[in-house]
């Protein structure tokens, strides 16, 4: 329902996201974009050229011809994306680009992607999507894409092949029942048919050309089969003798020989996918043949080559370029799923519905759901043994009461938490108290006669001098002790912090000193919540973190479904956002998951330092909500406003928590007040001005220090809070001293006998 409110002011987009072209198809309207995947960017900076517009025609114009200080990249390689910031920053302009007006709400996507990729690679073209704009994101396989764009009747009960040749990779599928009988993939198609022509040139020519000349000559003279009137052109290059530029004539011919290589890859790529069909099905292909889709199906004479070399008749689409795109643009409202509703008996089409409705959730659950369901159903239409069927059965089941399990271990976890902290009312704060590491006295052992005296006499060269006393402390100086412990009520179990990055856990805890266990240590061992990098309030599950012993972390047991992604922050979950800041444990490196496990495996790098960005005092994140406010402010000199300014001020700081807010509303009441004071006491003088705008700046660097050290008490302990005023007092004092001396000296108080006079 909401959906269909929505489809009124947003679009329905099909996306072939290949690594040669980007075409996007709009449901109900057709093909909307068809542009290369290229982008052009500063190769120092890395910012795209031409304001951002340097992608798809554009970039490729410049493609060869670019200074040294620019590069020309392609985000996706083989299918795959290769540099995940270039590819979402291509996305997004290609979805502005082919939004029309009027779309007011964020549009549902569904990108084709290779047979071949890995969970993780799904993973990041999901991720790109949904950061370049997306509102939902769908994936389907560009060989069942293809098969539905070029219109094969693939709900049928009767084969149908799809051979898709791009310029990354070559998908080839056999389809019945409307879904996939046997596939292959292969990284082989246009760009390494492109460099077997350069490499062609360079070993019978010896010259060098470039991978777009490569293309051009492929493309205008290529073939795959003999032709009956051969042709012939002229390529330059660089004599790799000489190094001098030089041109070449070529046949047809010898660019059928230099084809040779990637050519067989894809005959052996359908020859496998036909040893793993059914010969029933394998028997429907000799009649109703195979379907040749993608740029590289362009290649002249590549049916005949096909047919030939595979005994399966070819034939070339018609709108081969375009058919991944359109595939899933017929998807697009759950077409073809209908018509293979209408044409399966009712035992297949209770288990399709099924899929149906997982399919309308959105994210990967449609991927994960629909696989599932139709292995399932697909076996048992084949009868595969009964006994087989209740082992997948009970494994789902399994996987479900795990999943269900460490749900239920974390909510009794975070309740346990709560509870404890709300008994002790007194130690809510200590537990977030950030501990001191120890400043230890070195203490060295001199010469060996003195090591031994050192060591039976239990003496150290360090006195009085370093403030040592009688009643010292000779600890092991290892970073792993501290010099807090019962004393200082220290508890088992407390996590010791570096700001707010979680640098370990007290394990032991004695009179005066604790032994403390980093969070890389093998028996390392906290629940974690795993937080979406850009989107702080999108928590992507929970699991167990464990240290790996390796200066690394792995967390378990964190559901498949989960869309983790690498770069996703690492929190631990003892605490809630509620009841204190978040203590970083570090940031996601990878996400990898064993074939048929329930459970991603994640990697994770723990925080170092520099990783300041999730500071919060002392680190401006530029708030535009306060940063339009504050500039309010200075524009402006009359005492409503100004109090307005600080109310917004408040309400950002409330809405985002940026210093920033504070700052806003902190500066318009002190200018407030000095306007005030100066309307007041008719301070004009310039020598009155210093004093004044040194007492404002005092007055406003103490505001915001105190509220500094509320907000640090309430959310971090008191140890902290001098650390942070003292921090905050700083950044506010140096932030405020210009603007309070602009404001105070470009803007004189209008004399009292000038103020327009009240009319009778
Ligand atoms: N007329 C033609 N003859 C031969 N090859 C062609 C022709 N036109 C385009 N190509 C090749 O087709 C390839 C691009 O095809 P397509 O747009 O289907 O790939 P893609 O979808 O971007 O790649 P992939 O699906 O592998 O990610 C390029 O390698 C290009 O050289």
């Amino acid at each position: 329902m909401l959906n269909r409110l929505l489809g009124r002011w947003t679009a329905d987009l099909a996306i072939d996201l290949g690594t040669a072209n980007t075409l996007i198809g709009v449901a109900g309207e057709g093909l909307v974009l068809n542009e290369p995947s290229v982008v052009a960017v500063e190769r120092e900076g890395g910012r795209i050229l031409s304001g951002g517009c340097a992608v798809g025609h554009l970039a490729k114009q410049m493609l060869g011809r670019t200074p040294e200080s620019i590069s020309v990249v392609r985000p996706l390689s083989d299918g795959v994306i290769t540099d995940f910031q270039l590819c979402e920053a291509m996305l997004r302009y290609f979805l502005q680009k082919s939004q029309r007006q009027g779309w007011a709400i964020k549009p549902r996507v569904v990108i084709s992607v290779p047979g071949a990729i890995t969970p993780v690679e799904k993973r990041a073209v999901f991720n790109s999507a949904h950061r370049a704009g997306a509102r939902e994101v769908f994936l389907l396989s560009e060989s069942k894409a293809a098969a539905i764009g070029v219109g094969l009747p693939v709900a049928e009960p009767v084969a149908s092949m799809v051979c898709d040749i791009g310029g990354g990779t070559t998908e080839v599928a056999v389809m019945s029942l409307g879904d996939t009988v046997a596939a292959s993939s292969v990284r082989v198609a246009g760009d390494k048919m492109d460099q077997a022509v350069v490499d062609y040139l360079r070993r019978n020519y010896s010259l060098r050309i470039g991978l777009p000349a490569a293309e051009r000559l492929r493309i205008d003279i290529g073939s795959a089969y003999p032709m009956a009137d051969e042709l012939v052109d002229e390529v330059s290059g660089v004599d790799v003798v000489s190094g001098l530029p030089r041109k070449a004539t070529v046949t047809s011919e010898e660019i059928r020989e230099a084809l040779g290589d990637p050519l067989e890859d894809i005959v052996e790529a359908i020859r496998s996918t036909l040893d793993r069909c059914p010969p029933d099905l394998a028997a429907d292909l000799v009649d109703n043949g195979m379907v040749l889709a993608g740029g590289g199906s362009l290649t002249r004479g590549l049916d005949d080559f096909l047919s030939q070399r595979t005994g399966i008749p070819a034939r070339v689409a018609t709108d081969a370029l375009s058919a991944v795109a359109k595939g899933p643009g017929r998807m697009v409202g759950v077409l073809v799923l209908a018509v293979v509703l209408a044409c399966l008996p009712s035992e297949i089409v209770s288990q399709l519905r099924g899929a149906w409705q997982t399919a309308l959730r959105p994210s990967l659950q449609l991927t994960v759901a629909l696989q599932e369901n139709t292995t399932d159903f697909r076996n048992r239409w084949r009868g595969t043994d009964a006994l087989g069927e209740q082992l997948d059965n009970a494994q789902q089941q399994q996987a479900a009461l795990e999943a269900e399990n460490l749900r239920l271990v974390n909510q009794m976890h975070d309740l346990q938490q709560r509870l404890a902290l709300a008994e002790d009312g007194a130690s809510e704060h200590a537990a977030l108290q950030p501990l001191v590491v120890p400043r230890l006295v070195e203490a060295r052992v001199i010469g060996q006669q003195g090591r031994a005296l050192l060591k039976q006499l239990s003496i150290v060269d360090a006195g009085r001098a370093q403030q040592i006393l009688p009643e010292s402390f000779v600890l092991d100086g290892s970073v792993d002790v501290l010099d807090l412990g019962e004393d200082a009520r220290l508890q088992n179990g407390q996590l010791v912090l570096d700001g707010y990055r979680v640098w370990g856990k007290v394990v032991e805890v004695g009179p005066r000193v604790s032994r403390t266990m980093p969070v890389d240590a093998e028996d390392y061992r906290d629940i974690v919540r795993i937080v979406d990098r850009e989107d702080p309030d999108r928590e992507h599950g929970r699991g167990m973190l464990e240290g790996a012993g390796d200066g690394t972390c792995r967390i378990r047991l964190v559901d498949i479904t989960q869309p983790v992604a690498v770069g996703d922050r690492v929190y631990s979950a003892a605490l809630d956002d509620t009841l204190g800041p978040k203590l970083l444990y570090g940031e996601v490196e990878s996400v990898q998951r064993e074939p048929g496990a329930p459970h991603w495996d994640i990697r994770v790098r723990p925080t170092q330092a520099g990783f300041d960005s999730l500071l919060r005092v002392g680190n401006v994140v530029p708030d535009w909500f306060a940063l339009v406010a504050l500039l309010t402010v200075l524009t402006i000199r009359k005492p409503r406003p100004l109090a307005i300014g600080m109310l917004v001020g408040l309400a950002a700081d409330f809405s985002a928590a940026g210093p920033l807010g504070i700052s806003t509303a902190l500066l318009s009441i002190t200018t407030l007040s000095v306007t005030q004071l100066r309307r007041k006491l008719h301070i004009e003088h310039p020598a009155l001005q210093v004093p004044l705008i040194a007492a404002a700046t005092t007055v406003y660097t103490l505001g915001v220090m105190l509220l500094a050290s509320f907000q640090s008490v309430l959310a971090n302990g008191v140890v902290s809070i001098f650390l942070e005023a003292t921090g905050v007092g700083i950044y506010t004092a140096a932030f405020a001293l210009p603007v309070l001396m602009i404001i105070a000296w470009s803007r004189e108080p209008r004399p009292l006998h000038s103020l327009p006079l009240a009319r009778p």
